[in-house]
């Protein structure tokens, strides 16, 4: 809790508000945050109440007063949110971004100044303290800079630091992650109803199947393949199963899922800087 830098966040949705459960945990205190947003005044009188942390009238207003300035908007957002925050942007803050697909050098071009920028790719998880987040730094962002958000990041999950080129990659793997995890729960808990479970024990279940599935990887040296074929008895249940996902091809499904959402990434990129070309 040693962090006296005050923290602005523009955006006050999902990542936003599992930041600021991890920061106010054991990055900072509450008082040190700023949260903003766009319109929605009764969300961040939630979070002020929830949290403790301060609210701002304005980005303008919350990034006049902070160190580090959180971009928390969808990345269709940005270039609005920029140009109300470029004025009052200093060389010697620091850029937090999370927004999908968006370089640091755009950010850096959206701000007109040398600034430093860090990207960052955290997941929902962060809201219980579990992120796997991937972080680059920009042009002008030095060791200290990427530090700074090393640490940020580190109250909600653990960090890794990527060469930026790798960030769409990580972004289509492990920021989109969690939603690929859910749909197989929901997957599983469609099929307990077909084959007559009832669904509060199904629930229950399933969520100990993923946690100890989970866990066994986590605790285990051995590749998930040898995992799974310790589940997997010579012409029982798991090897018949296991045969209906290969004729549906549900490696290729995963494979092709997490290729499409890395490009993705790179399309929402491309897109803002067309939309930037065009203004
Ligand atoms: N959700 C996820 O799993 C992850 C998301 N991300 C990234 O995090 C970012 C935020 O995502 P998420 O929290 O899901 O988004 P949400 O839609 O939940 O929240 C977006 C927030 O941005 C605010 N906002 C929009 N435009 C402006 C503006 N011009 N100035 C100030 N605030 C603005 C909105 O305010 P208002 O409601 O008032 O319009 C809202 O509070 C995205 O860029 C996304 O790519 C990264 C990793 C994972
Ligand atoms: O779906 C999205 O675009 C964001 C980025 C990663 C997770 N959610």
């Amino acid at each position: 809790m040693n962090n006296e830098r005050t923290i602005a966040l523009i955006g006050a949705g999902s990542m936003a508000e599992a930041l600021i459960a991890g920061m106010t945990k054991a990055f900072c205190h509450p008082a040190h945050i700023i949260v903003t947003n766009r319109q929605n005044r009764a969300r961040l009188e939630e979070l002020a109440r929830q949290y403790g942390v301060r609210t701002a009238g304005s980005a303008q207003e919350a990034v006049k007063q902070a160190d580090v300035v959180i971009l928390a908007m969808k990345p269709k957002d940005v270039a609005e949110a920029m140009n109300a925050i470029a004025p009052a942007l200093r060389a010697n803050q620091l850029i937090l971004s999370l927004l999908a697909g968006i370089t640091t050098e755009t950010i850096e071009q959206l701000a007109g100044c040398d600034i430093p920028v860090v990207r960052a790719m955290p997941n929902t998880s962060a809201a219980v303290g579990l992120s796997a987040t991937a972080i680059a730094g920009g042009r002008f962002a030095s060791k200290e800079h990427l530090d700074v958000a090393k640490q940020l990041f580190e109250t909600v999950g653990i960090v890794a630091v990527v060469p930026e080129r790798d960030l769409h990659a990580v972004t289509g793997l492990s920021g989109s992650g969690p939603a690929y995890v859910y749909y197989l729960v929901e997957a599983m808990e469609k099929a307990a109803a077909d084959i007559g479970l009832e669904r509060d024990i199904a629930k229950t279940l399933i969520l100990q199947t993923i946690i100890g599935a989970a866990e066994m990887l986590k605790a285990s040296d051995k590749h998930p393949s040898v995992l799974r074929r310790e589940v997997t008895s010579p012409g029982g249940t798991t090897e018949a199963g296991i045969k209906v996902l290969e004729q549906y091809r549900f490696q290729e499904a995963v494979i092709a899922c997490i290729r499409r959402a890395t490009a993705r990434s790179e399309e929402l990129g491309s897109a803002l800087l067309a939309a930037i070309a065009e203004a």
